[in-house]
């Protein structure tokens, strides 16, 4: 079988969309906008939960579930929320031949399903905090074109909802929350990403504001919105919302709405995985989320050796690691050369190889092959699980170490307007001191719309709009405030904030 076929750096969603089947991880599905996760993908959406879960039920959190369909006058309870979104909302509208009364919603996020019944269960404010998340999936009829994981009709995330007494509650939930979606990036799939906060402009509008965490994908030079975590403030609760309210423990006979939060991370954080770290021989994946880390191959066999013997070493290796923990498999497929299946474990992304061969039993060792390197090195088999836990740390963390470099030296400081559309068009993301106003972002998007040199007119560049306000202003020469100015727009700049084309 050919190797992925597509280059990455040549035609990259092409690339994409092979190294997702030939790896495995998806199939198409006959529903356009929608894909099948294979267990290839579906293990490390389970890892990510097993992960995360147990994290948020150290905060206090639970997991519920509510029913996936929002009745049409709880959905547009209020008009504002829903309108710019109305467009992707899927609805039920008939049941076998009979039209059903009034149409339904599928769930494209959980709000108005829930809160009704927020107000319903918090009377007294020994009932809060409520902190409820939910694992589920939520349909958003998009029409721009789909891309598996990072783009699909339906898709798999989990959404937390909490009610806080106070504001200062709800905003250090938000920050751990957003914190733990940050080490989901970096710890877990080796994926760096920048915390910072939403602008006006692209916050969730109905909330108060919006933390998120900002990745990078160095091939396509767009940012992309890894997660988010909102302070919906009491905009959801206020009497004309959901009216969710208890009486006042610091003011007799007061009354309060409770201050919400809501947080997100979806099926997205596989895409990302697979885009930051594939290469042209396909997946790569990191040791940490791999559900195969460890792949053992016998070598050499040829009429002269006792091909037996070879096959009992390997097997037993891999019993060996499976013992310690390592995630190991024995490839003892009779048929397929040592070559075919190196390459089929390649493209599925498995990040060590172990080789045997006669020398190597000869020896005592193995020949280990790194997926993400392809370094190759002998293992003595003394103390083999050892080694191979070791190096599979080593790969874990220069995966990260080299994604890292790829993202931050492609953040480019700019401090003058002409300098934006260039690096921009050289698929960077650009870093400036930004007054913060809404009427100089919707400018720059425009402005940085069109490319500095005549691009192909059917792919026009899209605009740059605002990715984050990082919330560590250290990395940049501080902001002079009255003094240092806004490049685009030249009045007063407030912060450092990250610009990109995005997805
Ligand atoms: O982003 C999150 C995290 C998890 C819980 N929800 C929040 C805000 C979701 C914002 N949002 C995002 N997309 C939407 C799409 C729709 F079709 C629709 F009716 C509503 C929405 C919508 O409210
Ligand atoms: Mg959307």
């Amino acid at each position: 079988q050919i190797a992925i076929g597509v280059k990455k750096e040549v035609d990259f969603a092409g690339w994409y969309t092979n190294v997702l089947l030939k790896s495995e991880m998806i199939d198409y599905y006959s529903v356009s906008g929608c894909y099948i996760l294979k267990p290839w993908s579906y293990t490390i959406w389970e890892e990510i939960q097993t992960w995360f879960n147990a994290k948020i039920k150290e905060l206090g959190v639970e997991n519920a579930y509510f029913p996936m369909f929002v009745s049409q006058k709880v959905l547009e309870r209020e008009k504002d929320h829903i309108e710019g979104f109305s467009p992707e909302v899927a609805w039920v509208t008939r049941a076998g031949s009979s039209d059903l009364e009034e149409p339904i919603a599928i769930r494209p996020t959980s709000e108005t399903a829930m809160y009704p019944y927020y107000s319903k269960w918090i009377q007294s404010y020994r009932d809060l905090p409520l902190k409820l998340n939910q694992w589920n999936s939520v349909v958003r009829w998009e029409f721009k074109n789909p891309q598996p994981f990072l783009r699909t009709r339906e898709f798999l995330w989990q959404e937390g909802h909490t009610a806080h007494l106070t504001k200062a509650e709800a905003d250090v939930e938000v920050r751990q929350i957003l914190d733990l979606y940050r080490r989901v990036y970096e710890e877990l799939l080796a994926v760096p990403v920048i915390p910072g906060i939403k602008s006006e402009k692209e916050k969730f509008a109905g909330g108060l504001y919006t933390t998120t965490i900002e990745g990078f994908i160095p091939t396509s030079g767009r940012g992309i919105q890894a997660a988010t975590s909102h302070c919906l403030g009491q905009n959801f609760s206020k009497p004309e919302m959901f009216d969710i309210s208890v009486e006042d423990p610091n003011v007799p006979g007061g009354k309060t709405y409770v201050w919400q939060n809501s947080w997100g991370l979806s099926t997205r954080t596989i895409g990302v995985m697979v885009m930051t770290h594939g290469d042209n021989q396909g997946l790569v994946l990191p040791p940490r989320v791999a559900s195969i880390q460890v792949v053992v191959v016998p070598c050499g066999i040829t009429a002269k050796v006792n091909k037996q013997d070879i096959y009992d070493a390997c097997d037993n290796l891999a019993k060996l690691l499976r013992v310690k923990g390592i995630r190991s498999r024995a490839d003892l497929r009779e048929g397929y050369t040592p070559g075919y299946k190196f390459n089929d474990w390649e493209q599925k992304g498995v990040p060590l190889r172990l080789e045997i061969g006669p020398q190597d039993l000869a020896k005592k060792q193995t020949l280990s092959v790194r997926r993400d390197t392809g370094v190759k090195a002998p293992i003595p088999l003394e103390d083999i699980a050892s080694s191979v836990h070791d190096l599979l740390e080593t790969i874990q963390s220069e995966m990260f170490e080299r994604a890292k470099e790829g993202y931050y030296s492609r953040v480019k400081e700019i401090t003058k307007w002409d300098d934006v559309v260039p690096t921009l068009d050289s698929k960077c993301v650009v870093v400036m001191p930004w007054c913060e106003r809404e009427a100089c972002e919707d400018d720059i998007k425009e402005r940085s719309g069109r490319a500095s040199e005549p691009q192909d007119e059917r792919a026009p560049s899209a605009g740059a709009k605002s990715l984050a306000i990082p919330f560590d202003q250290s990395k940049w020469a501080p902001i002079e405030q009255g003094k240092t100015k806004c490049p685009a727009c030249g009045t007063d700049a407030k912060r450092w904030t990250l610009f990109g084309r995005s997805y």
